[in-house]
């Protein structure tokens, strides 16, 4: 296999996707090894989504690894401060590992910190890491070209129960994918990952799926690792294979990428917002959400995300390119009540992360025309949710004279 550093970890079988797994000892390194690790990523669970593992233990892995699988390591959960953050991603590099893991955390100065990267004569790839429930304003496209970087993965910071899928749905994971991939970007995918999301994921092509917590006994990041559960999922990863790329094109069209590809396809019109709706939630279904869906018959509740201000690439006249204006999203949607064992938990009900997180991604894809065509993306996001039954969007420019204009649209949930 080749590796990462020298252009890629794509192989010349028919495999996609490696299989990465988290380790915070040189034990654990051989226990991966054994259980069929593709790369070893050294990380100190109880240190937060990217803790670091000291030095000592980053050589001793290296020497004992000796090269048979390429090594990553994270630099820790830094803030986002250009010294700081370019000194840990050197110090890293200079240990001698293949891959350099840099998480994108909020605040500071995200953008300072990938120009000082770019200007380092880096031993290693660097990939960077974006979170799902922390999402960044950190275009792929515009990261690799600021900082050099050779990936972008997907993660997860809260490391509570809550999964990558639970923040993002499918669409928008593929989406970012084939941005990072338009952009010769490595991919990768992780965040509380269990063995229900593997396939639908695999069938998205990353390069590379990490994981932690679930090769863990019980689950339990922090604890020990479970032969078994590494084996299983070595083993699922190994086992797939990749749909054709006929096949996979006509998935990925229908099924997971209808928004992304409707846009890339049409040049911006969109396309019957519908098509989508079914495949989606029938992949929900396979990662274990259940749809309450029952029609719009009965008592209804509303969560709603009102005057959500944010900078956006949007417009069709020639001074709306290449520069950013206020949008105001107001976002309402029905869904099914609360169920009766909600339990004061997050995870049970539509949480607002849901529709803020999807708006960003949404608009980190790059320029769009329309306020049409982005509040129809921004409903199809929110009208996937499993207890979604319909959405309201009202998305309003605000820089343009002589007030406030944009768009209204409503949606229903297809019936499937
Ligand atoms: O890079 C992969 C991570 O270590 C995944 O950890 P997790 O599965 O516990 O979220």
């Amino acid at each position: 296999m080749r590796r990462w550093p020298d252009g890629g970890f794509q192989d010349n079988t028919t495999r996609m996707t490696h299989f990465l797994a988290s380790v915070r000892s040189r034990a654990e390194a051989e226990l991966v090894l054994a259980a069929g690790a593709d790369i070893v990523d050294l990380k100190e669970p109880e240190r937060g989504a990217l803790g670091a593992v000291a030095p000592g233990v980053i050589r001793e892995c290296l020497a004992a690894i000796g090269g048979r699988t390429p090594v990553s390591a994270t630099v820790g959960d830094v803030p986002m401060r250009p010294e700081t953050v370019a000194g840990a991603v050197a110090a890293t590099a200079d240990l001698g590992v293949d891959i350099v893991k840099l998480g994108i955390m909020p605040g500071g100065d995200p953008w300072g910190c990938l120009e000082a990267l770019r200007e380092l004569k880096l031993r290693a790839s660097l990939v960077l890491v974006c979170f799902a429930d922390a999402l960044p304003d950190v275009d792929p496209v515009e990261a690799r070209a600021k900082s050099g970087a050779r990936g972008v993965m997907l993660d997860t910071m809260g490391k509570d129960n809550r999964s990558l899928l639970d923040h993002m749905p499918l669409s928008l994971i593929a989406r970012f994918l084939d941005r990072a991939r338009d952009a010769a970007l490595q991919t990768g995918v992780a965040g509380s990952l269990r063995t229900a999301h593997v396939e639908p994921l695999l069938e998205l092509r990353p390069d590379v799926i990490g994981f932690r917590g679930a090769l863990c006994e019980r689950g339990v990041r922090g604890g020990k690792l479970d032969p078994k559960a590494c084996a299983e999922i070595a083993a699922l990863i190994a086992g797939y294979r990749p749909v054709t790329e006929a096949r996979f094109e006509a998935r990925t069209t229908s099924a997971m990428c209808s928004i992304c590809l409707a846009r890339r396809e049409t040049g911006g019109r969109t396309e019957d917002p519908g098509s989508g709706g079914r495949p989606e939630r029938q992949m929900e279904q396979r990662l274990g959400h259940v749809s309450t869906a029952s029609g719009t018959d009965g008592p209804l509740d509303r969560i709603f995300v009102h005057n959500y201000v944010l900078e956006v690439e949007i417009g069709v006249h020639h001074n709306e390119k290449g520069v950013t204006q206020r949008v105001r999203f107001s976002v309402d949607i029905d869904v099914q009540p609360n169920p009766k064992d909600l339990d004061d938990d997050i995870n049970r009900t539509l949480d607002y992360d849901y529709v803020i997180n999807g708006i960003k991604t949404i608009i980190s894809g790059g320029h769009i025309n329309l306020v049409e065509t982005l509040a129809e993306e921004v409903a199809q996001h929110c009208i996937a949710h499993p207890r979604a039954e319909r959405v309201e969007v009202v998305i309003e420019k605000l820089d343009k004279d002589p007030g406030a204009v944009g768009v209204q649209i409503v949606r229903r949930k297809q019936e499937g």
